[in-house]
């Protein structure tokens, strides 16, 4: 049986990671696997249903039966997010739910109930997969496996320009402690914390545009001759 190769990138919140991993799957013409989106999706529902995030009982019934449907817009706003039949792509994609999902994402139960979830997400012709844990937990068999960095005061200042250009009101001193306090509980959980993968390149992108972290991903994409 041919098994369709994975890519991961793993790494913490404002690394780039979501960036670079939809230019990867564009240009490679792969599928994409934004896990995060997974989490968030899941501690969003918990606030529409009314279901406290520390409740890992329930949160694992909400995980195991998340009506969740990713769609490729093909008109290069990356991929929509439909929860419950309405559209979340941008309601997602703020710090309070980011702080929400990392809750949810230290529950063992929860974490399980989406494993077989996002390994569906292995087709052909081939798959990128960004997260916390892909390298190690989720495809620990993936041929290449990036570990993206940045220093925090960099993630902040990122995350501050791209919520600043959507209007929200922000400030870059909260974000700063909010990346940190974020950093601190995905890398310090019991379960699958963030780390890389023994196997794991190392790029830290502190001085690295976007196209040059998206040019040294792919020049380990043909040495590994990946892209057929
Ligand atoms: N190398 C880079 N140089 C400058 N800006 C960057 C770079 N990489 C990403 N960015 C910008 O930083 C912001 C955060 O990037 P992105 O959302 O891809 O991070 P992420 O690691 O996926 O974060 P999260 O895990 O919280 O979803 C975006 O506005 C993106 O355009
Ligand atoms: N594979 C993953 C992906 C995400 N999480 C958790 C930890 C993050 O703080 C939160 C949101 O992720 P983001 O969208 O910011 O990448 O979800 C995780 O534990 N494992």
């Amino acid at each position: 049986m041919i098994v369709a190769p994975v890519i991961t990138i793993d790494g913490p919140s404002g690394s780039g990671k979501g960036t670079v991993a939809g230019l990867l799957a564009k240009q490679l013409g792969w599928n994409l696997l934004d896990s995060g989106a997974l989490y968030r999706l899941l501690a969003f529902a918990a606030g529409n249903h009314g279901v406290d995030l520390t409740n890992e009982e329930a949160m694992k019934l909400l995980a195991a039966h998340l009506d969740v449907q990713f769609i490729a817009a093909g008109d290069g706003r990356g991929q929509r997010i439909i929860l419950e039949g309405d559209e979340v792509t941008d309601l997602i994609r703020n710090e309070q739910v980011g702080a929400g999902a990392s809750l949810v994402a230290s529950l063992p139960a929860v974490r399980d109930a989406l494993l077989q979830r996002q390994q569906a997400f292995q087709e052909m012709p081939g798959l990128i997969a960004d997260g916390r844990d892909m390298g190690t937990v989720v495809f620990p068999d993936a041929p290449l496996k990036v570990f993206l960095t940045a220093s925090a005061e960099e993630r902040a200042r990122r995350r501050y320009l791209q919520l600043k250009a959507k209007g929200d009101d922000v400030n870059l001193a909260s974000l700063l402690d909010e990346i940190q306090a974020r950093d601190e509980r995905d890398t310090q959980r019991a379960v699958a914390p963030l780390k890389p993968a023994a196997d794991a390149i190392q790029l830290d992108s502190t001085e690295l545009s976007i196209e040059q972290v998206l040019e040294r991903i792919l020049s380990e994409v043909a040495t590994r001759d990946l892209a057929g």
